[in-house]
């Protein structure tokens, strides 16, 4: 029973969404999406350009409404509750805005205002949201002479001004270059560190993966997979690759291979960026139908068909690898 003595009641989820769905006309932009994050989640939410990516974030932060279903923060519905869910949430939008002959503390300053922080409390919350993502140094610089990073940055202090548990980041490190994406990274980890939970946007997976305790992927506006990074990982494991590399008539090889009722696939592998296969060779990627089944047999197979093996290894799984294989045939 909740709130008995010594009976432990479990927190509401920071961020939940059932069927949550927007149309705009004829276009289903958000389809029955259904989400959950607990608190101190970090949940990596992928997406090509047109996913719905967007949408989502902006009806979490109260700033659209859905055409049906329900999202809710904190334990309370979004709907109804304006005031409740832009104290909770951190919405970091895509754009910044243009903000004109406005410094980097007088445009802190003015959030800090609008959140109603008291007067006195103003300056030392700027100092900290400035020390917090390194921006001390350009307190006194026009926010319209920054670089994209450091606008990045910026985006991400306004947000942490009213210090809300919850943050909706829309690709923050979008457009910036190896460095700054770096230091955004970090600056997210030290957010992660700090027990908020986050929804970030991408559509660059291996951005994501590093730091993300959950995945998701949408396209047109339709969740493909989504869970934590082990589940994903374990669901591939179930299928796994063996890479083959043969010397001679590939085409022969695969033959034998799958004369092998023990075998479900066999094909060429895709070739592995920046790595170049030694003359003559060719890698196959062969799946078995049990995934318990030992790979030794292959060889086996092969010499039998007369086929000189050079090496026989089950691939490492990659986060990339494993999305690649869990929507295969699924994403258009
Ligand atoms: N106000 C609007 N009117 C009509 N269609 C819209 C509107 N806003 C978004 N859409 C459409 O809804 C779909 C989802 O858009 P959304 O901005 O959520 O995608 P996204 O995943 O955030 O993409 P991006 O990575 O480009 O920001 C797109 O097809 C988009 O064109």
């Amino acid at each position: 029973m909740p709130g008995q003595p010594g009976v432990a009641v479990s927190a509401p989820p920071a961020i939940s969404t059932q069927n949550l769905t927007k149309r705009y006309g004829a276009l289903c932009a958000l389809d029955s999406l259904n989400l959950e994050l607990a608190a101190g989640d970090v949940f990596g939410f992928i997406g090509p350009n047109g996913a719905g990516k967007s949408t989502t974030m902006k009806i979490l932060a109260g700033l659209l409404e859905p055409s049906s279903g329900s999202a809710m923060v904190m334990g309370k519905a979004v709907a109804g509750n304006g005031d409740f869910v832009r104290r909770q949430v951190g919405y970091m939008p895509d754009f910044i805005g243009v903000y004109e002959d406005l410094k980097v503390s007088e445009y802190l300053e003015f959030f800090a205002s609008a959140y109603a922080i008291p007067r006195k409390q103003r300056k030392s919350t700027v100092e900290q949201v400035l020390e917090l993502t390194d921006l001390k140094y350009k307190r006194d610089a026009l926010v319209d002479s920054l670089s994209r990073g450091m606008t990045q940055r910026l985006s991400l202090a306004r947000v942490l001004i009213h210090d809300p548990p919850v943050l909706l980041l829309d690709e923050p490190a979008s457009g910036l270059d190896p460095r700054a994406r770096i230091e955004i990274r970090e600056l997210l980890k030290e957010l992660q560190r700090l027990g908020k939970t986050i929804l970030i946007s991408s559509h660059i997976l291996s951005e994501l993966g590093e730091f993300c305790n959950k995945l998701g992927i949408i396209e047109r506006g339709k969740m493909i997979v989504q869970g934590t990074v082990e589940e994903l990982m374990d669901r591939a494991r179930a299928h796994p690759i063996i890479s083959v590399t043969i010397m001679g008539d590939a085409e022969r090889a695969i033959g034998v291979l799958k004369s092998d009722g023990r075998v479900d696939r066999a094909e060429l592998a895709a070739p592995v960026p920046g790595s170049m296969p030694a003359p003559g060779t060719t890698t196959l990627s062969v799946v078995l139908h049990d995934p318990d089944q030992h790979h030794g047999f292959l060889a086996e197979r092969l010499v039998a068909g007369g086929i000189s093996i050079d090496s026989i290894h089950p691939e490492k799984l990659k986060l990339e690898d494993v999305f690649l294989r869990l929507t295969k045939g699924m994403v258009q």
